[in-house]
């Protein structure tokens, strides 16, 4: 690589120099990683390079830069890493937000972005109208339940739609295998922590050599991803067409057609992800190992909606205000839907305000360059590992949290929650940058499962907002004693807090028991078997 550099004639991005045979090793954070990089780009730069172990890495910390790499450029900044241990041996390239970038990988997005594109989620707010209902009638029933009936509403509404699929409990296996399977991302997903990542030639040696007990582990992990893809998909043959999986399999060719297993094999992988990429697989990607996997707050959207609802209760100014707005739109007596959305400004750009002032991954997740590139003036290598720290601001104070997000020139005062920096003249203010068009990451890789999560979190709190009270515990003062507290790690997600959800009204109690429940879509799963 140096000979490419010198004939090159550019030097390398700046960063820290590095000590002889381990090069910037001990510059690569282990922990709080979006800060410690923030740091580094603070002394050297928005784009700072480390080298370790012949594993490069770019960090890359501003708008102007994501934009320049992963839009402008976003056809040599849209790999994945190559990491031996969780692709080759554990089999987790079939899914896409592993898989490197190529026509597969082309194949499997064009063919999820089908089923989870504005329109196609569109047709699925039938759906999730549904699960809402089931998800206000739970919170009736037990008003510090909030946590337990956001993670069904969230699971069922995913499974649902991607499989037909009602999953019995938690214990079921349609929701117990991927969760086995998201370990695993967490566990393998960080280069270096298993030996085959640094020396890819020890994949050769047989299971039965002593020593070799991560090749057990692999094992264990792929076959259960294996199942996972394929158990739930295989179970839509020959179903009602409920699901996006029932289309897909009612789409495939013939059995006999050359082209029918690979196709299969596409739709399957696909909506696999579908369920696996609503988790929180991302923080594998970090280096943090002390990682420890909560399956509740696993699931992205359900992180997302949780802050929502704690910048609620301790904020009963900004609740009172959204609840007015929601009875001046939707009225008292019935549950706002998506039709309501453009009329709800304030409860939109307060949704906004949580994306920006806590992004769910402070460093999205790390692209990778395919062919060597000199960008303004330096030498970036191929196969160099691409960090967008959404955290970085340019001035960094201790102990002070600071990001794209939190750059004066975005938004000023940025300190400062305030939904209202979203709304001009009683209307969306398109001319501030939409914190989602940054939240879900960069370029050829953004997110395809936004709109999906942003329609189903703003479903969410809106349903609660019009029904319910979010009421925070109350120190002997009076005073709310619950905080903006967020958990350490590289899902940003609050620490768990509690709150009493509670009727508004005996009348909107009443409403709410009146709801029926239908759900065609609805399929248990031991008629499924
Ligand atoms: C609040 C909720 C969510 C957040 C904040 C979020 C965020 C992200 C981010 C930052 C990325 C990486 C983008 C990049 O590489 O630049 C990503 C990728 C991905 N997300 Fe999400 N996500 C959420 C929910 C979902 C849901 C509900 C689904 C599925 C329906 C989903 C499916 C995926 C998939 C498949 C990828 C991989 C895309 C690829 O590599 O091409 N996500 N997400």
């Amino acid at each position: 690589r140096l000979w490419k550099q010198k004939i090159s004639g550019h030097p390398l991005p700046p960063g820290p120099r590095g000590y002889p045979g381990i090069g910037n090793l001990l510059d690569i954070p282990t922990g709080r990683s979006e800060v410690k990089y923030s740091e580094l780009a603070r002394r050297y730069g928005d784009m700072v390079y480390l080298e370790s172990l012949g594993t490069k890495i770019l960090v890359i910390s501003s708008l102007k830069r994501t934009t320049e790499l992963f839009e402008q450029k976003s056809s040599n900044y849209s790999d994945r890493a190559d990491l031996p241990m969780i692709c080759g041996q554990m089999g987790y390239e079939a899914y896409m937000s592993l898989m490197r970038y190529g026509s597969r990988w082309r194949r499997q997005r064009r063919l999820f972005h089908e089923h989870y594109n504005p329109t196609a989620v569109g047709r699925l707010h039938g759906l999730i109208l549904d699960e809402r209902r089931v998800f206000v009638q739970g919170l009736l029933k037990d008003p510090f339940g909030l946590m337990k009936s956001s993670r069904s509403y969230f699971t069922r509404t995913i499974l649902k739609a991607t499989y037909g699929i009602t999953p019995s409990g938690d214990d079921d296996p349609f929701i117990t295998q991927p969760i086995k399977t998201v370990e695993g991302f967490a566990r393998a997903g960080v280069p270096g922590t298993f030996l085959v990542d640094l020396i890819p030639a020890l994949k050769y040696i047989p299971e039965w050599v002593p020593g070799t007990g991560w090749k057990k582990i692999a094992r264990d992990y792929r076959e259960t991803a294996i199942e996972s893809r394929a158990r739930p998909f295989n179970l839509r043959k020959g179903i009602a067409p409920h699901s996006i999986a029932s289309y897909m399999i009612s789409n495939l060719p013939n059995g006999d057609d050359p082209s029918y297993e690979e196709e299969r094999l596409c739709a399957q992988d696909a909506t696999a992800i579908a369920y696996v990429g609503a988790r929180d697989r991302h923080r594998a990607f970090y280096s943090n190992r002390s990682l420890r996997l909560d399956p509740d707050l696993s699931l992205q959207s359900l992180a997302a909606a949780m802050s929502a609802i704690l910048h609620l209760a301790i904020r009963p100014g900004a609740q009172k205000r959204a609840q007015e707005e929601i009875d001046e739109v939707v009225g008292c007596n019935r549950l706002p839907d998506f039709s309501d959305r453009p009329r709800l400004v304030y409860i939109s750009a307060f949704l906004k305000e949580v994306f920006r002032m806590h992004p769910s991954f402070p460093l999205a997740v790390p692209h990778a360059s395919v062919e060597d590139d000199i960008h303004d003036g330096y030498f970036i290598p191929n196969g160099t590992i691409v960090i967008g720290n959404t955290w970085h601001a340019p001035l960094m104070i201790p102990h002070l949290r600071r990001h794209i997000f939190h750059d004066p020139e975005l938004y000023p005062d940025p300190f400062r929650f305030n939904p209202d920096r979203f709304i001009k003249d009683g209307q969306i203010n398109k001319k501030v940058v939409d914190p989602y068009s940054i939240a879900f990451g960069y370029g050829r890789r953004i997110c395809p499962g936004r709109h999906m999560s942003i329609d189903s979190v703003f479903l969410m709190v809106a349903s609660i907002l019009a029904m319910f009270d979010i009421n925070a515990p109350k120190d002997r003062n009076g005073n709310v004693s619950i905080k903006e507290d967020y958990m350490d790690g590289l899902l940003v997600q609050p620490k768990p807090f509690n709150c009493r959800i509670t009727p508004r009204s005996a009348q909107h109690a009443k409403y709410i028991e009146g709801l029926s429940v239908v759900d065609p879509a609805a399929l248990p799963m031991d008629t499924a078997q």
